[in-house]
């Protein structure tokens, strides 16, 4: 299941996990939680749901359908981390509970527009990161959640840390921001052991959307039954994958390919 956002443009959010979900062989299940007015230049507006209807989309599935694993994306509002962390209590998903919960701490896309109340971080650290099996920050995410500005390794090492201390299972901060790196080096660890997944930089201007591909499939793979470090390494290299088959869209960056294997074939 994911909890997420709609992208109109169809490169990240909603649209972008039902797709990677369906081609890694599991049946997607939405809880939406608001929409965006978005396309490949930037994000316009958007409307949130009210918290009510989002806790009520993940109860109506889990008690009928089941969910193998939950992943969050853009939650938009304080209100709506708390339901959602309440929520996962309430059908045993998270950190240590019965169901993984992967967390994706959406902030603002990647024009820089906001997808996350700037009053929301309180929530996201006290409430939700402390529930996640995993949870996959990007670097300017990182910076909102812990106040660390990753540059080098020590950093990207002290930021999984700090993230752990808030209480995750795991963590993964993602190097796909380090923008003068000729690699792209995401960084996991639960405290005990560490894992460095590492891959040359594509260079490409259309990567909208490779947070989410990355999250939906270790949440696909979590939900096959892998562990968290087999799981990232599976994702790690099924978004690279998507990046090489990204393509042009618009006038702004066009999504990584979560088709790629059928346009492969
Ligand atoms: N140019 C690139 N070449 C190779 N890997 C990349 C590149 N850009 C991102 N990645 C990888 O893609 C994954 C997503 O990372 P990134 O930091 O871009 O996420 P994000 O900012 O949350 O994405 P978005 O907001 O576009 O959905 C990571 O595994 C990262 O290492
Ligand atoms: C709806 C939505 N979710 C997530 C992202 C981040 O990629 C986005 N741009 N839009």
């Amino acid at each position: 299941m994911t909890v997420a956002g709609s992208d109109s443009g169809g490169g990240a959010g909603i649209q972008t996990d039902m797709r990677t979900f369906a081609l890694l062989g599991v049946h997607a299940c939405v809880a939406v939680t608001a929409v965006t007015v978005q396309n490949t230049v930037g994000v316009s507006d958007f409307v949130a749901m009210s918290p009510d209807i989002v806790a009520a989309q993940m109860r109506s599935v889990v008690t009928d359908i089941g969910v193998g694993a939950v992943k969050t994306g853009m939650l938009a509002s304080g209100p709506i981390i708390d339901a959602v962390a309440s929520t996962a209590d309430e059908l045993d998903l998270g950190n240590s509970r019965t169901v993984p919960l992967v967390v994706d701490p959406v902030a603002a896309s990647m024009h820089g527009d906001p997808l996350l109340a700037a009053e929301a971080f309180d929530a996201l650290r006290t409430n939700l990161i402390p529930r996640a099996t995993v949870v996959t920050p990007n670097l300017d995410e990182v910076r909102l959640i812990t106040g660390i500005d990753v540059t080098d390794a020590a950093s990207q090492h002290d930021a999984v840390r700090a993230l752990l201390d808030m209480g995750a299972q795991w963590a993964l901060v993602k190097g796909g921001h380090l923008r003068s790196s000729t690699q792209s080096p995401d960084l996991l660890s639960d405290g005990v052991e560490d894992h460095e997944f590492t891959t040359e930089r594509i260079a490409t201007g259309h990567d909208h959307g490779a947070g989410d591909t990355l999250a939906a499939a270790i949440t696909a793979a979590l939900a096959h039954g892998y562990s968290v470090p087999d799981a990232v390494r599976f994702a790690k290299s099924w978004v690279t994958e998507g990046l090489r088959w990204a393509y042009p869209l618009g006038a702004g960056h066009g999504p990584v390919n979560p088709m790629w294997r059928v346009s492969e074939e």
